[in-house]
């Protein structure tokens, strides 16, 4: 499918995004490992957590839904079932990674595979730590790549200092040290967004974290939770950048998650000049949210690396968008994780990007981009990338005449609404 966009001048509402992509898997993943019933509000109905919903049923959970409701009958840490057939996790690099820590905790083997793009992303980052606490992990180049085997069970407890801040391999040693008796630690570089933490300790497990450390204990009894799923900050960042560089643009985005983990892109749109206001801000089951407003701006460049990127990471590709048309130079570091995501981000977005006639490079580590030039509309490609296709499509906004996005469909990874919100808010 090929999605179109029409240069716009007006865009104008408020709008909700879907819930939390992942808050959404975490919420099937613990529900299933809970003892009585898990009650999910908001979920998000896209294919990477559906994915995670359709790998539980093989493994014995009955999980119905209802709208955007789910009602997981969890199985208890132990009520897993030895899975029939392969888990297929399609395009999710969070249902591979953080179900590779559950099923090391099995004590039974299951086989883990997903699309090409699944296929070619790294799993030795979290095989290693797995194997360390001592299970076996078996795949092409010595575990790396899926397929994968997981021969689970007698875990043992680790203290891993990772040399990557990534909440999916966190998680998985995280869900692993359920399994096993005792403290099991992750050190990380820079935090990465904490939402298994939270999740974890509010379905009941011991954990503790200090500074840069999490800690879980291992053998807790989880409990079934009533789980309310914010708005997504990274399927709303698309809109802020579209209100933000649309001539006439005023947005009003409700029930946004705001964790602090995740809320980079606010401070950054904000420090290249962006107006956006947050109202309504609230507490709601654990979790900070809000509603923000967007106003058309005249944004400036920033330099931006170190300790924001894991705060702002899948946010990236649309923020390019947005330095596009800020006047001065922007440059971003520390981001080579773009290059093990759905595609090479780094190069995806650089490609697409240039193809309108902005002046961007990939840098090793980030991307460089200097702002202010006028785009035009072109073909474009998605490369099966649901934030590059969205973040291409946020660009064609603003470009001259209209631009293509072929792939288009990369979008229902994680945001089958997106076209038609876009439409929604287009005035003119
Ligand atoms: O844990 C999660 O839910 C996610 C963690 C991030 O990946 P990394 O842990 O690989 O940085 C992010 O890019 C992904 O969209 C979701
Ligand atoms: C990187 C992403 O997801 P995942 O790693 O779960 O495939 C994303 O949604 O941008």
């Amino acid at each position: 499918m090929r999605i179109t966009i029409t240069q716009t001048e007006k865009m104008e509402g408020t709008i909700q995004v879907p819930g939390d992509k992942s808050i959404s898997h975490r919420s099937i993943m613990l529900g299933a490992l809970a003892q009585g019933v898990t009650r999910i509000e908001g979920f998000l109905m896209a294919e990477d957590c559906l994915s995670t919903v359709r790998c539980f049923r093989t493994l014995g959970v009955p999980i119905t839904m209802e709208g955007k409701s789910v009602r997981v009958e969890g199985r208890g840490l132990y009520g897993l079932q030895e899975p029939e057939d392969v888990l297929d996790v399609g395009n999710s690099g969070t249902t591979i990674r953080l179900m590779m820590g559950i099923l090391a905790g099995q004590p039974f083997t299951s086989f883990l595979t997903g699309d090409p793009s699944i296929r070619r992303r790294p799993m030795g980052r979290v095989a290693k730590p797995l194997r360390e606490m001592g299970a076996n992990i078996v795949g092409r180049q010595n575990g790396n790549l899926a397929p994968l085997a997981v021969q689970g069970g007698n875990l043992k407890p680790i203290s891993y200092k990772t040399p990557v801040a990534s909440a999916q391999i966190k998680s998985s040693i995280l869900l692993a040290g359920l399994y096993a008796p005792g403290w099991t630690e992750v050190i990380e570089p820079e935090q990465s967004r904490n939402h298994s933490e939270l999740m974890l300790k509010a379905f009941g497990a011991e954990i503790e974290t200090d500074g840069p450390a999490v800690r879980v204990k291992g053998g807790a009894q989880l409990k079934g939770q009533q789980v309310q799923v914010p708005g997504d900050i990274s399927s709303a960042a698309f809109f802020m950048v579209a209100g933000l560089i649309v001539p006439q643009g005023k947005i009003v985005i409700e029930n946004v998650g705001l964790n602090p983990t995740r809320d980079g892109i606010l401070e950054v749109l904000q420090a290249m000049g962006g107006k956006i206001r947050l109202f309504d801000t609230r507490v709601v089951a654990g979790e900070l949210i809000g509603n923000i407003e967007i106003q058309s701006s005249e944004l400036r460049g920033v330099s931006i690396g170190g300790a924001i990127i894991p705060r702002l990471i899948d946010e990236i590709p649309v923020l390019a968008v947005a330095a596009a048309f800020a006047e001065g130079v922007t440059e971003i570091h520390d981001a080579a994780e773009l290059k093990v995501k759905e595609s090479n981000r780094l190069y995806a977005i650089s490609e697409g990007l240039t193809r309108l006639g902005a002046q961007i490079e990939e840098l090793p580590d980030g991307l460089r981009i200097i702002g202010g030039k006028p785009l035009k509309g072109n073909v474009c490609q998605s490369y099966h990338d649901h934030r590059i296709a969205m973040a291409l499509a946020v660009a064609g906004l603003r470009a001259e005449g209209e631009t293509h996005i072929e792939d288009g469909e990369a979008v229902n990874i994680s945001f089958p609404e997106f076209t038609q919100l876009i439409s929604q808010l287009q005035k003119v």
